[in-house]
């Protein structure tokens, strides 16, 4: 029987520190590691679970925690990458706090519960829940404005979720007037009564959930334990809870975790960086990470991890510059930090491309290029640039520039205009497109015949023109309100539009055309009510602006940038299975780590964001640079002026003077053997005869192993070739 405090876990790949040991190896209730970007915070909860199955522990019985799904494939993968055998990691619930709390929720209100997350369907419930404050609250609440343009409906989906977030709307306000209660909790009376109507809607009075919006489930399991539900006693049997990206914890995700732990037979261990808090939004604060576990556990214990692992001294003191913090790295890794410099959004492009370029001639591979962008409106130059220069590359499904709804809203009416919806290939992006032009003309379908239409049009495309001949529907006996008037003026502008461009000549340059196009439709103004939040008309807003650019620039005509556009798509369909560059936005990229990082637009008014909180977008940059291991590409306009602040920030001259030095005192510490065992290919059937001769089981793996001193004569039949 081995000692308690020996390791039984030996990952692949990596020779665990000290520190990494003493996490691995921790026998804490309550454990807490708060460390910089790289630092192993997720491979050392890895680790963690690898040394509990090691001892024995069902993977049933291990929880892991993230916040978003991308942080949930990396904690997945990282557990892969240490060794943890396929088919175990499957066992083991490594859940999104969202996931985790609808299936939890699900015992209570069975599995029908909508799941609504995008916006504009959320947008609906929210025009419902002020109607019902109106009719509840008008003549009552004084101050009462209850506005529903795009602005005020913003600001109100943001005031529910903070609010719900932080569980103030769970607070005791229960005998206050609204006036009074909404003081207390800092926000509008108005946007609090039209939240109370909200959830009254969400949850049918109390009924149960009728749909959940993002972070609805975690609410209401929050709530839940909090009121004496007794879900807790229906937790699965969960000995080991891991919590990875700690940083975005907020109160209702606190009070879960609190749940959790509070089980006599839990062992918590959780990992976190605040300086990468960017949710606050979310109700998301590092106050968690620095007080409230203390708090609520005076007997936790933290560990530290001190030494960053992904990137060399270069990167890591730029990154202690600009965050002004402790950060060391002794790896003997030279990673560089290039700067280059552009006159124009296709110049900044065209750089993009080069560093990709330089990086293959380097001998890289371009699938570990990562391009970060700050905002999605970012990506059509680079894209365009990268399919000129037939470099391949991916995006997340559907994100690409041209699979955007403002872009295919345009290409929906090109497609009637021109009659040649046929030359979207996708089934998936055709019904897109109905979607796309449903919600850009304010049209009012019920889901059944949205389904119906869209069945019909898979069959034969040439429908599409039709869908505006269909009359929107309305409930019997509502009358049409002063919100329907501007909605059917936009659907009047969509068809008047519709028949101009059916007479224009295919040959007219397409940049004349989708300019008036979009006036014509009142693009700009469309946007602006139908998504909420003015952040993101505002990229809609950009994307077009930058179509209309890439367009002007092409010199196409319309038929020809028709067919073009057609063309690209088929290109970046076509090219899915080969090495790619990754185009994807840096709040995604949490977690995450590539060899070679480009950012590109860093540039005053994009990064850092004038309508974002400056603590938040400054954490958003140390996220998107500290993602890179040998390379990070900085671009920014040749104006030094215009350029992000963020890059002086780094303080780039004095951090790679430093570098070196640290550079060279790396490069001579002694390298550490690499402590390997053998495994064997000896199956079930096996396992009597290598046991007998000595070898040991690694349940992590589950594969059967020598130590690397054993002598291998008698194990011949089971090394691998
Ligand atoms: N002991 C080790 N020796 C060498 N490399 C290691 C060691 N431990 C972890 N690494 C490597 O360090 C890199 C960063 O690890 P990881 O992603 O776990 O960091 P993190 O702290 O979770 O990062 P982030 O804060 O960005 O989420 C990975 O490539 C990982 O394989």
């Amino acid at each position: 029987m081995n000692a308690p405090n020996t390791v039984r876990f030996t990952p692949q790949g990596l020779i665990p520190t000290a520190e990494q040991t003493a996490i691995q190896l921790a026998q804490n209730k309550v454990v807490l590691i708060d460390a910089n970007a790289g630092a192993a915070k997720t491979t050392t909860l890895a680790l963690r679970i690898g040394e509990a199955l090691a001892r024995g522990l069902a993977p049933e019985q291990i929880l892991a925690l993230t916040f978003t799904p991308e942080a949930r494939e990396v904690l997945r993968r990282r557990l892969l990458e240490v060794g943890v055998a396929r088919a175990m990691v499957e066992r083991i619930a490594v859940l999104s706090f969202d996931d985790f709390s609808a299936w939890m929720m699900d015992l209570v209100d069975g599995d029908d519960v909508r799941q609504c997350h995008d916006t504009r369907t959320l947008k609906n419930y929210a025009l419902q829940a002020m109607d019902a404050a109106g009719e509840r609250y008008a003549g009552r609440v004084d101050g009462l404005e209850l506005h529903t343009h795009s602005l005020a409906l913003s600001q109100f989906l943001d005031v529910q979720l903070n609010l719900k977030a932080t569980m103030a709307l769970d607070s005791d306000v229960e005998f206050m007037g609204p006036e009074e209660a909404a003081e207390v909790l800092g926000v509008p009376v108005s946007d609090y009564v039209a939240t109370l109507e909200y959830e009254r809607l969400r949850l049918d009075g109390g009924a149960g959930a009728v749909f959940r919006g993002p972070f609805d489930a975690t609410y209401d399991l929050a709530c839940n334990l909090h009121e004496g539900g007794r879900l807790a006693e229906q937790f699965p049997d969960y000995r080991l809870v891991l919590c990875d990206e700690l940083h975005d914890l907020n109160e209702a995700a606190f009070r879960i975790l609190e749940a959790l732990i509070d089980r006599p037979q839990c062992f918590f261990v959780g990992a976190g960086d605040k300086d990468q808090v960017i949710h606050a939004k979310l109700g998301a604060s590092a106050e968690y990470l620095n007080r409230r576990f203390g708090e609520r556990y005076p007997k936790l214990q933290r560990y530290p991890l001190t030494q960053t692992y992904r990137h060399g001294p270069h990167l890591a003191y730029a990154m202690a510059e600009f965050k002004q913090k402790q950060i060391e790295s002794q790896l003997p890794l030279r990673t560089e930090i290039e700067q280059a410099h552009y006159g124009s959004a296709a110049a900044c492009a065209q750089l993009a491309v080069a560093a990709v370029r330089q990086w293959k001639a380097d001998g890289y591979d371009i699938d570990g290029c990562a391009i970060l962008i700050r905002d999605r409106h970012q990506s059509m130059a680079i894209e365009n640039a990268l399919i000129d220069a037939d470099i391949d590359y991916r995006t997340p499904p559907m994100a690409g520039y041209l699979q955007r709804d403002e872009i295919l809203f345009l290409r929906g009416l090109l497609a009637i205009a021109l009659k040649d919806f046929g030359a979207v290939k996708s089934e998936q992006v055709r019904t897109a497109i109905v979607d796309a032009l449903v919600a850009f003309s304010e049209m009012k379908f019920s889901p059944r015949s949205m389904d119906n239409f869209k069945q019909q049009i898979l069959k034969s495309p040439d429908l599409l023109g039709e869908l505006f001949l269909i009359e929107d529907e309305r409930r019997d006996g509502v009358v049409a309100s002063y919100r329907d008037v501007a909605s059917e003026a936009t659907k009047r502008a969509v068809i008047g539009a519709l028949a101009w461009l059916s007479t224009v000549d295919p040959a007219t340059p397409a940049a004349t055309v989708l300019t008036e196009l979009c006036e014509r439709v009142q693009l700009t103004a469309t946007a602006r009510r139908i998504f909420v939040r003015a952040y993101d008309a505002g990229v809609i807003n950009k994307s077009i602006a930058s179509l209309l650019e890439a367009a002007a620039a092409s010199g196409q005509s319309l038929a020809e940038f028709w067919r073009a556009v057609n063309a690209r798509e088929a290109f970046i369909r076509r090219k899915r299975d080969r090495k790619s560059v990754l185009i994807e936005c840096a709040a995604n990229a949490k977690g995450k780590e590539f060899d070679h990082v480009i950012l590109p637009f860093l540039q005053d008014g994009e990064f850092p964001h004038p309508l974002q909180p400056k603590r938040e977008e400054e954490n958003l940059f140390y996220v998107a640079a500290t993602r890179a291991r040998v390379r990070l590409t900085l671009l920014s306009p040749s104006e030094s002026a215009q350029r992000s602040s963020f890059i002086a920030q780094m303080r780039l001259p004095k951090s790679s003077a430093a570098a070196e030095a640290a550079l060279g005192r790396n490069e001579r510490a002694p390298v550490a053997a690499p402590a390997s065992r053998h495994y064997l290919t000896a199956g079930f059937h096996d396992k009597d005869q290598v046991k007998a001769l000595g070898a040991k089981f690694d349940i992590a793996r589950r594969a059967w192993y020598v130590e690397s001193d054993t002598n291998l004569e008698a194990f011949a039949a089971w090394l691998k070739k």
